[in-house]
């Protein structure tokens, strides 16, 4: 029986993947096989000693100590693409609301008072408060070219704006996915100075912390709008709070509300709402569970943060090993010298490395003794091994 922590609510239809006779599946449960989350904060939790698998329901990982999972030979997992179209969605939203001002002039006419007539009046004399913008001919530019910036900015070109893109590591795959006239600029801060709405599609890490800075909104052109439905650390909010009081940026309309920013008049925070649809939420779920039901059984490995894609059919009918190492030299021969030293034959085999781990595959003919996964385990530079029946 594997056993599965959840961490937060993980959809019905994912959980319906794990079939209950080979799945227990608790918020409580101890000695996890594999935790499934969505923005659980996993950095400072205790590591079970158990837990070979973590799948993340969403495509940010950020909340889980990739690195410290990778040190154990832990499998992180996540859903890449699965909530893409919920995130569109609310961006585009985003654009319309801060095109027109909407939220404000709804907090204005929610707090109108008198008679239906008096009502009238006010409204009238209101609304040039509120003149907006329309979106085409104006410019977007998007920061991050992957599942959700693609979406994101294929659906502004075909709203009629200008698109422009900045991507140093753009996929083939997004690449191809990218409608052809969107315009691609070589540096952030060339994007800045020429976009009219901005909006983030990055994974927060080093790189991507504070993107947003005082020195960049200064390079943006008045009156820009931003758009940030990635993470809230991408963006420096004193910086861009200056920058909304003094009207340099127009509107700030983001997933993450924090003191600083949720009572400001020209910002609207929503709850980190971005993949919180039944449809996105389903997709997520249903692919983490699949992945790490797959990686349970099976040992193959699609969609890791940590370890390399390994899809590999069962050869014969003995036992399959998996060996999450270090990627150092000779841990190859290492592994298949301990194999060859048991008089077992290797009917298959797979190895990859991604960064610094690898991950190897192999099925053998017969029986893998609990002498031969110790002296594998013992080796340095082993993370983790598993025999699968
Ligand atoms: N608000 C919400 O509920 C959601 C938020 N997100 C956030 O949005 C991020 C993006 O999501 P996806 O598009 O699904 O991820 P993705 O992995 O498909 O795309 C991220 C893209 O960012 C690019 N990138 C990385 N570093 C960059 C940099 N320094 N400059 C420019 N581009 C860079 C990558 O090359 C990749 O193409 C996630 O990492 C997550 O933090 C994602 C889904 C839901
Ligand atoms: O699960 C959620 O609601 C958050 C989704 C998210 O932030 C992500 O997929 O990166």
């Amino acid at each position: 029986m594997y056993k599965i922590l959840t961490l937060n609510n993980i959809s019905v239809k994912g959980l319906e993947r794990l079939p209950r006779d080979r799945y227990e599946i608790s918020s409580e449960i101890q000695n996890p096989d594999a935790v499934l989350l969505r923005s659980a904060n996993m950095h400072g939790m205790e590591i079970p000693g158990t837990l070979k698998a973590v799948g993340r329901a969403g495509a940010g990982v950020n909340n889980i100590p990739v690195t410290q999972m990778s040190e154990r030979g832990i499998a992180v997992f996540n859903a890449p693409g699965a909530n893409a179209n919920a995130v569109k969605e609310l961006v585009v939203a985003a654009m319309f609301l801060a095109a027109r001002d909407i939220c404000q002039a709804w907090e204005f006419a929610r707090h109108l008072k008198g008679s239906d007539r008096e009502i009238n009046d006010l409204t009238e004399a209101g609304k040039k408060r509120f003149v907006g913008f329309e979106l085409p001919g104006r410019t977007l530019g998007v920061i991050g070219l992957g599942a959700v910036g693609v979406l994101v900015a294929n659906t502004a070109r075909a709203m009629g704006m200008k698109v422009i893109g900045y991507d140093p590591q753009i996929t083939v795959r997004s690449a191809w996915r990218l409608a052809s006239d969107v315009q691609p600029v070589y540096s952030v801060d060339e994007l800045m100075a020429e976009a009219d709405m901005i909006t983030f599609h990055v994974p927060e890490n080093d790189a991507t912390r504070g993107l947003v800075n005082a020195k960049r909104l200064g390079l943006m052109r008045e009156g820009v709008v931003l758009m940030n439905f990635a993470r809230s650390g991408i963006v420096d909010e004193a910086a861009v709070v200056e920058a909304l009081s003094v009207g340099k940026v127009h509107a700030y309309i983001c997933d993450f509300p924090t003191n600083t920013l949720k009572d400001h008049p020209r910002c609207v925070t929503l709850p980190h709402l971005g993949a919180s649809t039944h449809e996105a939420q389903d997709n997520c779920a249903v692919m983490v569970a699949d992945e790490v039901r797959e990686y349970l059984e099976a040992g193959n490995v699609r969609n890791s943060v940590n370890l390399p894609e390994i899809v590999l059919p069962r050869a014969g009918q003995g036992d399959r090993l998996t060996v999450v190492n270090a990627n150092v030299p000779n841990m190859l021969g290492q592994i298949s010298t301990a194999v060859a030293e048991a008089s077992l034959n290797i009917e298959d085999m797979y190895n990859k490395a991604k960064g610094n781990l690898a991950y190897t595959v192999a099925d053998v003919e017969g029986k893998i003794t609990a002498e031969v996964v110790e002296r594998i385990r013992a080796t340095e530079g082993v993370l983790a091994v598993r025999v699968i029946e």
